[in-house]
């Protein structure tokens, strides 16, 4: 135990809005109550466009919703204590216990929107959202998020054409190069790209605001290699093919429309050119920081590129369906996505699932927030190396493939945020910055 607390107060101080120049001072200021507002706004609206379908008791549902959801951010904007949920939920009970430790550690006070982390805050933020939609009659399956991500989708759509056109000639083309480990390997890193910089389209980042990429990624990638400040892509390319092509490689999904394509083009090159046997894709079990990927949204999106009549789309849309039907690809929803421990806390309280992607050869983590889980959402010294920064958690080797949307990096080289700063102020925030971190530990 005393060892224990020993390694705890080495680590550095969580992120959190009581640093008043941080980002998370910002976000819990202004970004987190713009996004509460608008989602009262959409529930107004559907509540006034709601079908008979769902009668008198929808419409009372939608009220106590938007009701709850202001409450909520007048809570955060007075900075009110935390309090306990209320709904039925399966993970209510650990989502109060983790209420009730904190407490305990504070000196038996709660935590508070301007001074506890902002980890925890931001994750009970959504959870809270959830709750209102747990708490009603008729409307438990609603998806506040459902409008703007569905839209993400439909404005992306052309980007989203071109994109899967040069999937399917790639993948018609793969088997007849010539020097075919070089040019697997130029694609690898494409698509490995195309997969990164699918996520500066989230929509927690601009505040539900529409992020959508509207132009050819592909076309992109030559002139943002510069910005990416950490590019392991070489190591983990020699580590995929020292497994032949039987791996299991699973995939920690972030947001649906774009990035989610980006994503799936990724699996299904790496299954195309032999270099996985399967894809396991991990999402969330209820809506998340706007724009996270839930099951709804997975197959929303498989149906929905089905139904084009673009050729690359519709091709795709069927084939991905088929490929979750001979479990080439493994859909996974687990709770502990939408909890907000950070991931050094899987082993202990999510054993299943610290198992499961002990199965991966490796793992990729898409993203913002899981890279701030990765790193415990700590005040780290950008130096700081990112196997020091996981502070154990090696179920498998892992990338994280991440554009910067939040105040803390891992891995750089002496002076290389300085650098980076003097050319970009809001390098660490604003989506334009990446890494490509790779960690081959396993315990
Ligand atoms: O995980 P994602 O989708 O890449 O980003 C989520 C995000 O927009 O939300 C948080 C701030 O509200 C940050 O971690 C990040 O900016
Ligand atoms: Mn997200």
């Amino acid at each position: 135990m005393a060892a224990e607390s020993e390694v705890q107060k080495k680590l550095p101080a969580s992120l959190s809005a009581k640093f008043q120049d941080s980002f998370a001072y910002l976000t819990i200021k202004d970004r987190m109550p713009v996004i509460l507002t608008k989602v009262v706004d959409f529930v107004h609206r559907k509540k006034n466009n709601l079908g008979p379908e769902f009668g008198e008791d929808g419409a009372e549902d939608l009220k106590n919703i938007a009701g709850h959801i202001s409450k909520l951010r007048y809570e955060i904007q007075t900075d009110k204590p935390v309090v306990p949920l209320e709904d039925d939920r399966s993970d209510t009970i650990i989502w109060n216990q983790i209420l009730e430790k904190l407490t305990n550690e504070n000196g038996n006070e709660p935590p508070k929107w301007f001074s506890s982390a902002w980890l925890y805050l931001e994750c009970y933020m959504y959870r809270r959202i959830q709750e209102s939609v747990e708490l009603c009659k008729v409307m438990q399956d609603f998806d506040v998020f459902e409008e703007s991500k569905n839209n993400a989708f439909y404005s992306s759509e052309l980007a989203i054409q071109t994109l899967l056109t040069n999937l399917l000639v790639t993948v018609d083309n793969i088997e007849k190069e010539s020097d075919k480990k070089l040019s697997e390997n130029l694609l690898f890193q494409q698509f490995l790209q195309v997969s990164l910089w699918g996520n500066k389209c989230d929509l927690s980042i601009s505040a539900g605001m529409d992020n959508a990429q509207t132009s050819c990624i592909l076309d992109q990638l030559q002139f943002l290699k510069d910005n990416i400040l950490i590019n392991d892509s070489s190591q983990i390319w020699n580590y995929i093919n020292t497994k032949k092509g039987g791996s299991r490689i699973d995939i920690v999904l972030d947001n649906a429309g774009f990035e989610l394509v980006t994503d799936l083009c990724l699996a299904e090159f790496l299954l195309s050119a032999g270099l996985a046997k399967s894809i396991h894709f991990h999402g969330k079990a209820m809506p998340w920081f706007v724009s996270d990927v839930t099951s709804t949204d997975f197959s929303w999106t498989l149906k929905n590129l089905s139904a084009t009549n673009n050729l690359a789309m519709s091709k795709f849309g069927r084939l991905w369906q088929d490929r979750i039907e001979d479990k080439s690809w493994v859909l996974h929803f687990d709770t502990f996505w939408t909890l907000p421990f950070d991931f050094a806390k899987m082993k202990s309280e999510a054993v299943e699932l610290y198992k499961e992607l002990a199965k991966a050869d490796l793992i990729i983590f898409k993203g913002d927030l899981n890279y701030r889980k990765l790193v415990g959402d700590l005040n780290w010294n950008t130096t700081e190396t990112f196997e020091t920064s996981l502070r154990g958690f090696h179920p498998a080797p892992l990338v994280t493939l991440r554009a910067l949307k939040s105040d803390v990096v891992v891995g750089l080289k002496e002076g290389q945020g300085e650098e980076t700063k003097e050319k970009d102020q809001s390098w660490m925030v604003n989506g334009n910055w990446a890494v490509i971190s790779f960690c081959d530990k396993t315990i």
